[in-house]
């Protein structure tokens, strides 16, 4: 008898096909050139692209999996209308997802457990300045607190666009996973959102190399890719939506997310209300002791 696909495999191998679609929606926008530019308060901005990306990630999932918490990043009237093309709606499950032999902790998680995070766009502030590498879509599959999988989608890669994925127990796909240099550490932080506070943590690290770009997904990429060893954000600001993906990723990699003290970030629905990572980001790549770091980051911390 075939065997049923485990649900986490089915949202992540949907997450991957709708991905697709959406990153499309995000180049048409832009080919088109009017972004339609919205101000949603101090340095955060949505686009078109954001709104109709949202519209066409949330209506796919939404008409597969009516009874799962879904929380997106766009709250306002339009992104939330889910009457969207007949195109946009993606039904089609990724076949190199459905593979995969799923872990045996997420065999038998059911619907009620899971919420999934989006961030239909990330990297907004750069993708308005035409800054397209910077930006990515980001899908989070959470489990009760956890992120266990996740796309980070590049809309703009070699002009085409690709998929990255991550399944805690299983492993990634998408992209080469590469380990950063052994010599000078690098770190990556923000590019849109440097402050005084960030500028005294980077002094704390040196000698080191820092890297400003945008986007939460893109800097755990940097990781991913090796071009860093960490990611480091010891502000508030960022949210749910913009590390869902990304720690899921990271960990399906070996690598860890927390705040400022160590501590994982909860992805339960409980925090649909409250989504802002306020003790900032700090995510390292496997071949970093994470633990290690963050003791220099408490030191950093304690200076300051
Ligand atoms: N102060 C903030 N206000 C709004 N969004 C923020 C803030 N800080 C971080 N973010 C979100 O986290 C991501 C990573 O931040 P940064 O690039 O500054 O390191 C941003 O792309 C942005 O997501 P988005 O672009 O989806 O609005
Ligand atoms: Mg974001």
């Amino acid at each position: 008898m075939a065997q049923k696909t485990a649900l986490v495999c089915k949202l992540l191998a949907s997450a991957v096909s709708i991905s697709h679609k959406a990153g499309k929606i995000i180049r048409d926008v832009m080919k088109k050139g009017d972004l339609g530019i919205i101000d949603k308060g101090e340095n955060d901005l949505q686009t078109e692209a954001d709104r109709s990306a949202q519209r066409c990630i949330v209506a796919s999932f939404k008409s597969l999996y009516p009874n799962i918490c879904i929380i997106a990043e766009e709250v306002d009237k339009i992104s939330q209308n889910l009457d969207v093309p007949k195109d946009w709606l993606i039904s089609e499950l990724d076949k190199d997802i459905l593979d995969l032999e799923c872990p045996k902790s997420l065999l038998n998680v059911t619907e009620d457990q899971i919420t999934i995070w989006i961030d239909p766009l990330d990297g907004t502030s750069e993708f308005t300045k035409g800054l397209i590498d910077h930006v990515t879509i980001l899908i989070g599959v959470c489990v009760n607190d956890d992120a266990v999988a996740g796309v980070i989608y590049q809309p703009f890669w070699k002009n085409q666009g690709r998929a990255l994925w991550g399944l805690v127990g299983s492993g990634v796909g998408g992209f080469e996973l590469k380990e950063p240099p052994t010599d000078n550490k690098v770190y990556v932080t923000t590019r849109s959102h440097y402050d005084k506070t960030i500028e005294s943590f980077i002094d704390g690290l040196k000698p080191c190399e820092i890297i400003r770009v945008g986007g939460a997904g893109n800097k755990v990429l940097y990781i991913l890719e090796g071009k860093a060893h960490a990611y480091v954000y010891p502000s508030s600001g960022c949210k749910r939506w913009d590390t869902a993906a990304p720690e899921a990723v990271l960990r399906a990699a070996g690598g860890i997310l927390t705040d400022k003290f160590g501590n994982k970030y909860s992805y339960s629905k409980d925090n649909e209300k409250d989504p802002l990572n306020k003790d900032g980001v700090f995510a390292t790549s496997p071949a970093i002791n994470h633990i290690e770091f963050m003791k220099l980051i408490s030191d950093i911390q304690s200076k300051m």
